[in-house]
């Protein structure tokens, strides 16, 4: 089994809805996302030739993935005011709601989804939300 590993990190800001202490409030961090792809065999011709798959794929994709989220508040849907959010909008900040509390965990979950949903076999996703503190995801 090979084993190839990617990365690329965005900053973004969040807060932890129901959570007792600092991080409840709106705070930032430079979340770090390393993806490990894996495979049984190497691609035999061509271009490919004793590759898994290109690193130059891992990377764009990872790349994409993470830019969409770069500088944008992220919030779990239903924990804001409607009219709260509705007015940070019109203030033109880039938002992303998402289903899940959002935390080093779930972002590791939620980042090996998309990942296979672009069909990379994905063996972990490992998310750093400090420099020390991360979360790893895998099936
Ligand atoms: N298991 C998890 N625990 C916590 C998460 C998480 O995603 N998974 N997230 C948070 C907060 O987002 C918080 O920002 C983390 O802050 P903290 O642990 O305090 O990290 P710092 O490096 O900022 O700590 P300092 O001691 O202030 O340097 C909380 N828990
Ligand atoms: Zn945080």
């Amino acid at each position: 089994m090979y084993i190839l590993k990617g990365e690329h990190s965005f900053d973004s800001a969040h807060f932890l809805a129901g959570y007792q202490g600092k991080c409840s409030n709106i705070h930032g961090h430079r979340w770090r996302v390393i993806a490990e792809i894996c495979g049984g065999e190497l691609k035999q011709e061509g271009q490919l030739r004793g590759m898994v798959v290109d690193f130059g794929d891992i990377k764009k994709d990872i790349k994409k993935m993470v830019d969409d989220h770069d500088h944008a508040l992220i919030i779990e849907k239903g924990t804001m005011k409607e009219m709260t959010l509705n007015c940070l909008r019109e203030e033109g900040f880039y938002i992303i709601e998402v289903d899940f509390r959002p935390t080093a965990e779930e972002f590791s979950r939620y980042f090996y989804e998309i990942l296979e949903g672009k069909g990379y076999s994905v063996k972990r996703v490992t998310v750093y939300e400090t420099p020390t503190n991360s979360a790893t995801y895998e099936k």
